[in-house]
């Protein structure tokens, strides 16, 4: 489990300070995968750095199954950042070192029996899918594989915790599919808690159960995906199940509907046509099913001889979400 609270990261800049990270709180059960989007400047890397202990942060904790990090000596940084793998977007493995021999690296690093070396890096690779690969070397390997060694590169000092910084950002969309799943089966198999760090929403939307959005430092909104999406007010929701812009039709009322839960499984566009002697027009939507809820978001088009208000409080009062489109 990872436990941050309240941490604060500043730098001084000649006269000015810059907050980094301001009371940044949050928590990831074990066994689960919590996503950090946030824009470029928002404070992701120095989270990570303050997490892996490559930076110290100014103030706050950062509790790793029960460990607090934040008061580990200096002396004992090296030992305490084995509890935590890194996958970085790109797997910087070893050129001249096959593909077991960067998995054995970190083992080497601190001294462990070249048996039990050689046991730990077979059972790894075997996980990661790349047995047959072990002899090769990265640029015998495509992007995907070599991303493979890097994630069994980061499991092999048993990591309670697995920290990726934009894990597929680099990769083709079905290999990217292929390293998430990848990520997912490992979590559950190995009890892990997993961070990620991403801009991409889809990377969310595919492994992630529960989200937080970084702006300036600070995270502004968290929670369980399904919560994040329902969730009428927040943005996050809007860019994980975005709408495509559409021209805007002057003459009917356009209403941009979230559906959620009941109201997304319900007829409830045709049950307004019935109730309302209404023509209903659907200009774009998505439905999707997210940490196993489904979603829908629509823009819909509404021509109809009631008052567009009392459709409105039908909608809302049938569990829709609704704004009336700009
Ligand atoms: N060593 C440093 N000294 C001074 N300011 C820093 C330092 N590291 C980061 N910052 C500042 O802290 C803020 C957060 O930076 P950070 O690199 O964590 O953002 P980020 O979300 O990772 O961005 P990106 O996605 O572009 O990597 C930025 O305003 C940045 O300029």
């Amino acid at each position: 489990m990872i436990t941050v609270t309240n941490l604060r990261k500043t730098y001084r800049q000649g006269e000015r300070t810059i907050t980094a990270l301001d009371d940044v709180t949050l928590s990831v059960p074990k066994g689960s995968i919590h996503g950090i989007v946030g824009h470029s400047g928002a404070g992701k890397s120095t989270l990570v750095r303050c997490l892996t202990l490559l930076d110290r942060p100014s103030s706050g904790s950062v509790v790793i199954d029960g460990r607090d990090l934040t008061r580990v000596k200096d002396s004992e940084v090296r030992t305490a950042r084995r509890r935590i793998g890194m996958v970085f977007q790109h797997a910087n493995l070893m050129d001249s070192r096959t593909a077991s021999q960067n998995v054995a690296h970190p083992l080497e690093l601190v001294k462990t029996p070249k048996g039990e070396i050689a046991r730990k890096v077979g059972e790894l690779l075997s996980l990661v899918g790349l047995a047959e690969f072990a002899d090769a070397y990265p640029s015998q390997l495509s992007g995907g594989q070599k991303q493979r060694v890097g994630i069994a590169r980061a499991l092999a000092s048993d990591p309670d915790v697995l920290l990726c910084d934009e894990p597929t950002s680099a990769l083709d969309p079905a290999t990217t599919e292929d390293i998430l799943t990848l990520i997912r089966n490992l979590t559950h198999t190995l009890n892990l808690t997993v961070l990620v760090i991403t801009h991409e929403m889809h990377v969310v939307k595919r492994i992630c159960d529960s989200v937080s959005l970084l702006e300036r430092g600070r995270i502004i909104e968290h929670g369980p995906l399904q919560d994040v999406v329902g969730n009428r007010t927040g943005s996050l929701g809007k860019s994980l199940m975005p709408l495509p812009s559409t021209a805007v039709n002057q003459s009917l009322p356009e209403l941009d509907l979230l559906l959620v839960g009941r109201s997304a499984s319900a007829p409830v566009l045709s049950e307004l046509t019935r109730r309302f002697d209404a023509s209903v027009n659907v200009i774009a939507g998505t439905v999707e099913t997210l940490a196993g809820s489904r979603f829908g978001r629509l823009r819909v088009e509404v021509d109809s001889p009631r008052p567009i208000s009392e459709i409105t409080a039908y909608l809302e009062d049938a569990g829709v979400h609704v704004e009336v489109a700009a």
